[in-house]
């Protein structure tokens, strides 16, 4: 699956319908068995939540956003395929929750990549099962530092803390997520399916049981003024650096 939002793959509304609806089909056509997940956007695999699906909107159309991000989220973690993310360039933030939803990321070896939950350093909180995933996937000490710090992670420390599987030249990325797809599916699915759910579960259900209270925290939290200064100030730091 190769996700073409120009320029940067941001998670908007509509790309993110989008994606929710092929995943879908995938899940539901059983002559699929795994995928990998992958961007036709040069050196940006996803810049992650579309900002302006959050500035200056109104509480229902942040409602609406959220519902949407919870919802990628959930069928990316929990997928019954074997989903592997060939990360193709820099994944912040969303991106990088996209990538750690999937069972393996294999990432580019560029040294303008990196991938990481920066939240803070738009002056926003990564929602806490944001945090859960990253915890369970490097441990509770390197996920402290690294949500607090906003650190985006070059490759070759990307690998070295477990935020990522394997670091391969970018020439090597698609090969080498379609060895490991082949990895994994020779593994009987129903072992692997009840395997994945067994650990995935109670991560997934701790946002199943307060979805709407998940909601409703973002909207308040997003709506402030304070935040929505921050996202702004952000935004226009974005459209300076073009200079
Ligand atoms: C309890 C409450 C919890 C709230 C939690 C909310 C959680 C949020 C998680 C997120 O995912 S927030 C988004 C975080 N993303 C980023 O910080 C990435 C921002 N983007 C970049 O750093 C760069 O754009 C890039 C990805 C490194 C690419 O750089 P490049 O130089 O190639 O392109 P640009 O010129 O910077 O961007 C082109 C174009 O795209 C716009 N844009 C970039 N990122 C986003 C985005 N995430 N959302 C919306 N739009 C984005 C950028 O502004 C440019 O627009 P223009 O109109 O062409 O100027």
């Amino acid at each position: 699956m190769k996700m073409r939002n120009p320029p940067v793959n941001s998670l908007s509304l509509e790309f993110l319908t989008e994606l929710l609806i092929s995943l879908e089909k995938l899940e539901n056509d059983k002559t699929f068995r795994g995928i990998i997940i992958t961007s036709d956007c040069p050196g940006i695999f996803s810049a992650g939540l579309d900002l302006l699906e959050m500035y200056g909107r109104d509480p229902a159309h942040c409602a609406e956003y959220w519902k949407a991000v919870q919802e990628l989220w959930l069928r990316v973690y929990l997928s019954n395929l074997v989903v592997i993310g060939a990360i193709n360039g820099i994944s912040p933030a969303g991106g990088c929750l996209l990538s750690l939803s999937c069972d393996y990321r294999v990432l580019a070896n560029n040294p303008k990549y990196a991938i990481g939950l920066n939240e803070t350093l738009l002056g926003i909180i990564a929602p806490f099962w944001f945090k859960d995933v990253l915890v369970n996937t490097i441990g509770h000490r390197a996920a402290e530092r690294a949500l607090q710090l906003g650190f985006l992670f070059p490759p070759s420390d990307a690998l070295q803390v477990g935020i990522v599987d394997q670091v391969v030249p970018e020439d090597q990325v698609q090969s080498t997520a379609r060895s490991v797809m082949a990895q994994w599916l020779a593994i009987p699915d129903h072992a692997r399916q009840l395997t994945k759910n067994l650990v995935r579960k109670p991560t997934a259900d701790r946002l199943l049981q307060q979805r709407d209270a998940d909601i409703q925290n973002f909207v308040r939290f997003i709506s402030r003024d304070s935040i929505q200064k921050s996202l702004h100030v952000y935004l226009e730091k974005l459209k300076q650096k073009k200079g």
